[in-house]
């Protein structure tokens, strides 16, 4: 336990050398204070809590040879040699991607501790590689872009042989959500107008990109895009707000 946990803590802590990355782990942890704070919170968990973690965005035997190409594409452009043949960061960053979000660490506030133990990010929470979304994350921050890339497994249907809408909204509000995040600290989403222009075949492979449209206050606005992988068919186009909250609010509200 005491090893798992200093294994937590270090990659919490690597991660939080990047602010934006500090900033959407500090709203899944539920607290914006000290790591000492949170690694006290933590330490309070019972052990079930902690299932083992394991970072979804990276690729697996069920990924085929279009989501390969795309996590290829990107993961080439987030490290960089400069002329003197030294690596140093590029342009695009991966987002990892957990299936237990810690946003329960601070402990027991509005749900049963049953449920806080039982509780699963929804997209990471089918066992089964390939079985429904299947993604990576990479953002831009010079650009303020997020992109998505999106493998539909057989158990997103909707429509014979296409996407649920649904499916497809909780990916678009994944990218854009994160995206958000990663812009302005701890956001809600306030809408999501969602313009579904063309069915998506089921087990395709298909590119979410978020868009920086404008900051107003507390309300962050993104522009978000479906398209094919080479970009030649769009298959929703969507507006989308999120505010910025406070976690302590957030809890109160539950
Ligand atoms: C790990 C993967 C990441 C995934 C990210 C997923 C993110 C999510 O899915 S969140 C879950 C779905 N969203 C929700 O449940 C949100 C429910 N709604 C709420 O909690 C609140 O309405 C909330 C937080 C959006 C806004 O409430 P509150 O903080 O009181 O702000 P409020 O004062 O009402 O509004 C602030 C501003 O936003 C505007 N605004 C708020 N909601 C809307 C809306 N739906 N449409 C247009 N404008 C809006 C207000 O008009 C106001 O504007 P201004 O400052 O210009 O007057």
């Amino acid at each position: 336990m005491a090893k798992y946990l200093g294994q937590l803590l270090s990659s919490l802590k690597s991660l939080s050398s990047v602010p934006a990355i500090r900033a959407h782990v500090a709203l899944w942890t539920g607290s914006f204070s000290s790591w000492t704070h949170t690694f006290r919170s933590i330490k309070t968990l019972p052990l079930p809590i902690f299932p083992k973690s394991w970072d979804f965005s990276q690729p697996n035997s069920s990924w085929g040879p279009e989501i390969m190409q795309m996590y290829e594409h990107y993961n080439s452009q987030c490290e960089v040699e400069t002329e003197e043949g030294e690596k140093k960061a590029g342009p695009w960053r991966r987002l990892p991607s957990y299936n237990r979000s810690l946003k329960f660490a601070t402990g027991g506030v509005y749900l049963s501790k049953i449920i806080q133990s039982k509780a699963r990010l929804f997209t990471r929470n089918i066992k089964e590689p390939g079985a429904a979304f299947e993604y990576v994350l990479f953002v831009n921050e010079a650009e303020q872009r997020c992109v998505g890339i999106f493998q539909a497994g057989h158990l997103l249907e909707g429509p014979p042989g296409h996407v649920h809408g649904g499916a497809i909204a909780t990916m678009i509000d994944t990218v854009t959500g994160t995206h958000a995040t990663f812009l302005s600290g701890p956001v809600m989403t306030a809408y999501l107008n969602i313009n579904y222009r063309s069915p998506i075949p089921l087990g395709s492979t298909v590119l979410i990109e978020s868009l920086m449209d404008k900051k107003e206050g507390r309300k962050t606005f993104l522009l978000c895009n479906v398209t094919s992988t080479d970009g030649s068919k769009l298959h929703t186009e969507t507006t989308a707000l999120f505010v910025s909250v406070s976690v302590s609010n957030l809890i109160q509200k539950g």
